[in-house]
């Protein structure tokens, strides 16, 4: 069996209720992810005050939008992805959602699982959360996530949060909720990293005596289809590179600028340290 077959067949394998709290730019991508695979549309809840026109058609395919708690009951999985400083105020009108087996699955980046579980579960019950972090790619299957699960959760319920989690690409799991930080930095903001890449290349371009349009596009296109590359190829990204450079060339001598002191390692080890610091005071 494919993987796509298999994760297709894991989300048709997901019982009860889904409800996804903000379908903004992760939920949303997430929720199409979800319908793209086959999960049926009637099971799917959408908790949003301000839904999309792409959303509110979705409501034609059978998703329930702002149904009232005693019409959607208690849902068997909770996905949320408001935003952390949202989530406060968010929390409180979700509350009534979540039964004691009930699965959260919170993206938010920041939020730990002890305050997730103080603002969605009784004190004496616990909860069953999963945090998880997907990044943007998740919009095109592409998407890779991280996830950490609670003690409480069950096998059973990891499985529902790894077929949700893997309808929008690939899902590593971890066992320390420490490293979310980390991971948060690297590849949640990293789309966001690789598309400065493509502007910066493009104004760069410019700046060598390129038409914007035409250093716009070959920006664009080097960095689209060297990331196919790198995703089709079994070689490193090392070689890959190297596979460019010609000593003595072209490339060897952008790579003396760029591999330098103040280059990319600097540059990508002080951002990332700076989105880590920041997800743990979103914590606060
Ligand atoms: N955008 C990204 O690349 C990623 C975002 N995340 C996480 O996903 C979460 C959402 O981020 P985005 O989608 O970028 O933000 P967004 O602003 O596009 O979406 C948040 C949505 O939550 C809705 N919302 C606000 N209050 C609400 C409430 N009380 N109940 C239900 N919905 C409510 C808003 O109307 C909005 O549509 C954040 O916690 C973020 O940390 C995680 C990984 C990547
Ligand atoms: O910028 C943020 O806080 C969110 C989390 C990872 C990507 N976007």
């Amino acid at each position: 069996m494919s993987s796509s077959v298999a994760t297709a067949q894991a989300l048709r394998n997901v019982h009860g209720t889904i409800a996804l709290a903000g379908a903004g730019k992760m939920g949303g991508a997430m929720l199409t992810g979800w319908l793209a695979q086959g999960l049926d549309a009637k099971r799917v809840v959408v908790i949003e005050p301000h839904p999309s026109t792409e959303i509110g058609a979705l409501a034609a395919q059978g998703i329930r939008l702002n149904p009232s708690v005693k019409d959607a009951g208690e849902v068997d999985t909770l996905v949320v992805a408001v935003k952390p400083q949202s989530f406060r105020e968010a929390g409180a009108s979700l509350k009534p959602f979540v039964g004691s087996s009930t699965l959260v699955v919170s993206i938010m980046a920041g939020m730990t699982i002890t305050s997730l579980e103080a603002v969605l579960f009784e004190k004496v019950s616990g909860g069953s959360v999963v945090r998880a972090m997907p990044n943007t790619p998740a919009a095109i299957g592409r998407g890779i996530t991280v996830a950490v699960a609670a003690k409480k959760v069950s096998a059973a319920q990891r499985a529902v949060a790894d077929a949700l989690l893997r309808a929008t690409g690939s899902v590593e799991w971890v066992d320390k909720e420490s490293l979310m930080d980390a991971v948060t930095a690297v590849s949640g903001s990293g789309p966001a990293y690789v598309f400065l890449l493509a502007e910066e290349l493009a104004r760069a371009g410019v700046a060598a005596g390129l038409p914007v349009e035409l250093a716009t596009k070959l920006a664009r296109e080097t960095v689209a289809g060297s990331g196919e590359l790198l995703h089709r190829s079994e070689l490193t990204s090392t070689t890959l590179r190297q596979n460019v450079t010609s000593p003595g060339g072209t490339t060897a001598a952008a790579l003396e600028v760029l591999m330098g002191p103040n280059g990319m390692q600097t540059l990508l080890t002080r951002a990332v340290a700076a989105a880590t610091q920041r997800s743990k005071d979103l914590a606060k």
